[in-house]
């Protein structure tokens, strides 16, 4: 495992780069990075993501209980669901960008992305023949009840590397904070592609 100031630098960099996609406009979005076998570093609540400080790194338990005073990420129990599901999974990015927001408002109840090269970006896939899905919940308020339908959804399923939520944004991860970035990277392609495609039909 990393030390906690390499994860911090860590988490600073990758919020600048979503913050110049224009993936996580005001302050939305969230950041984290397993930090040892029962600890993440995450972003705290309210932050600009492109802006972060050290200080506005936090560390939580696998319960979402802050080890400080500083209050985490409003969205924290999603990204615990992803780390207690996949063990190799060391970090999860969230992001609001237009395409992925615009992506689940138009999809019904999941996105299908086939036939794309691209698609080998994705673990485990090696072919442009390939089908992968992904999910989209409705929004909720309601931390604990999304993350539960969220976790449900993804212990039952293979190949899952990311999700959506409706009118709201992108959930995925990786191995490693560039893995997690890559695949965000991915995913805003093969949307933008199929947002495009849908407006030519
Ligand atoms: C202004 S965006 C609304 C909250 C949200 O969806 C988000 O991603 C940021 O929440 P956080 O508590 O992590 O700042
Ligand atoms: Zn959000």
């Amino acid at each position: 495992m990393k030390k906690l100031e390499e994860v911090i630098v860590e988490i600073i960099e990758a919020g600048r780069f979503l913050d110049a996609k224009g993936w996580v406009p005001a302050t939305s979005g969230n950041l984290s990075v397993r930090v040892d076998i029962d600890k993440i570093a995450i972003t705290a609540s309210g932050r600009h993501k492109g802006r972060l400080k050290p200080e506005d790194i936090i560390l939580v338990d696998l319960e979402g209980q802050a080890l400080g005073d500083k209050k985490p990420s409003a969205e924290t129990l999603l990204h615990l669901l992803v780390y207690r599901t996949f063990p190799n999974v060391n970090a999860v990015v969230h992001t609001h960008s237009p395409n992925a927001t615009l992506i689940s408002r138009i999809a019904k109840g999941r996105v299908e992305l086939e036939d794309y090269e691209l698609l080998k970006a994705f673990p485990e896939i090696k072919t442009h023949e390939t089908r992968l899905s992904v999910p989209v919940f409705e929004n909720d308020q309601d931390m604990k009840r999304l993350s539960e339908k969220v976790e449900g959804y993804i212990k039952k399923h293979s190949n899952v590397y990311g999700f959506l939520i409706g009118s709201h944004g992108l959930y995925t991860w990786g191995e490693s904070m560039e893995r997690a970035i890559l695949h965000a990277e991915a995913y805003e392609f093969l949307f933008e592609c199929e947002i495009k495609l849908m407006s030519m039909r």
